[in-house]
């Protein structure tokens, strides 16, 4: 029974651009525990894919894609959570016992912390319980160094997961693990492939207390703005001077070889500036769509989807997160790979018997 005195942990899923956190997700979902559990999934971009890959019972899901939930949705992550309670009270949703919130990767998670902790009604209502901060042991030291929200997720996580490290070496896992301890070190550190990451107890971590932090975090929750005024409107799919997103979109493909070739040649030539892509690929005469991954370098395996959403059937969408990359040079690629002709520039099969001519080689 729904009780509306009853205080509702919150458990906030962190961590950089494709480091895990729906793969992660999609794991402990499947836990009896968390079957009553609401979902705040918060993508960065206005073309939003994250409902379609995170598998629930769909009812308690919430996507927020206008923006980053650490500038421009703060005040709708706000609104979503009295929603939500207002929604359980009078039961037009099911009751729920937690509410996960997954923050895009670009977050900082300072002001989200805030935001939940400062506001007088949230606070009286929610109570953040487990700061879990996800690290991509491919990319994660570098990503660290380079980008300040990604020492921020590590900074005020009650539990760091290390992903991925089935893809690289132990001296990489263990350099990741040497950095994060001295980033924060009162956080839990485990490995995706612990046993501990398949409990649903690895998003509990008691009320999150900023005196058991690293000294600045409480300094910068401080100093955080606490976003209740924030509703004005920046451009959704910038995030800084360098870093945007943009969707690339078409109608169903020949074949997913076609779209996995592109990926590899995307992560091949532009690597780091390639922050994310991810999407769902509708291929002709095949009766179920199927989600493709990019991370920096790496492509990861396709995977097909049970089914497209309604809005979906035979759309092909990827979205696209960049730093300092320029739009039109990956959809002109895009356009390449699809065949579709663009003035001045190489077709698919140029691109493929000759891998620099795209940087505007020619073979003799
Ligand atoms: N091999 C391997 N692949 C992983 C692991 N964790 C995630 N992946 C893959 O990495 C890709 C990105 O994973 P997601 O779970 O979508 O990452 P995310 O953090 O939710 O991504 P954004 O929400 O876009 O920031 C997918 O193809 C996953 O299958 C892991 O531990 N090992």
């Amino acid at each position: 029974m729904f009780h509306p005195s009853d205080v509702i942990p919150v458990s906030i899923v962190t961590g950089f651009l494709g480091a895990g956190k729906s793969t992660l997700l999609n794991r402990l979902l499947h836990a009896p525990a968390l079957s009553d559990a609401a979902v705040i999934i918060n993508e960065f971009g206005e073309v939003g894919i994250d409902h379609m890959l995170v598998e629930t019972s769909g009812e308690n899901v919430v996507e927020l894609s206008n923006g980053c939930l650490c500038c421009t949705v703060r005040g709708e992550l706000i609104d979503t959570l009295a929603d939500l309670l207002d929604k359980a009270q009078t039961g037009r949703i099911k009751p729920f016992s937690r509410v996960i919130i997954e923050t895009t990767g670009l977050a900082d998670p300072v002001p989200v912390l805030k935001a939940v902790m400062a506001h007088p009604a949230i606070a009286a209502t929610f109570r953040v319980d487990g700061v879990v901060t996800l690290v991509d042991a491919i990319s994660g030291l570098k990503t660290i160094e380079t980008y300040d929200e990604a020492a921020r997720q590590a900074a005020v996580a009650d539990r760091l997961v290390m992903t991925k490290t089935d893809l690289v070496d132990e001296d990489t896992v263990s350099k990741l693990r040497s950095r994060l301890s001295a980033i924060n070190p009162m956080a839990e550190i485990v490995d995706v492939n612990d046993e501990i990451a398949s409990r649903p107890t690895l998003l509990v971590a008691g009320l999150f207390d900023p005196e058991s932090k690293p000294g600045h975090v409480g300094e910068w929750l401080s100093n955080a703005d606490t976003g209740h005024h924030h509703h004005h409107h920046h451009d959704v799919n910038r995030h800084g001077e360098h870093i945007r997103a943009f969707a690339l979109q078409t109608g169903p493909v020949d074949s997913l070889s076609t779209i996995q070739a592109f990926l590899q040649r995307l992560a091949a030539q532009y690597g780091e500036k390639l922050l994310r892509i991810k999407g769902i690929v509708a291929v002709s005469n095949a009766d179920a769509p199927f989600v493709v991954h990019g991370v920096q370098e790496t492509v990861y395996p396709p995977r097909r989807l049970k089914s497209a959403g309604e809005d979906d059937k035979g759309n092909t969408r990827l979205v696209v997160i960049t730093r300092d990359l320029r739009e039109a040079d990956v959809r002109d690629l895009f356009d390449a790979f699809l065949n579709n002709p663009v003035i001045d520039r190489p077709d698919r099969a140029a691109l493929e018997d000759n891998p620099l001519s795209a940087f505007g080689f020619k073979l003799s």
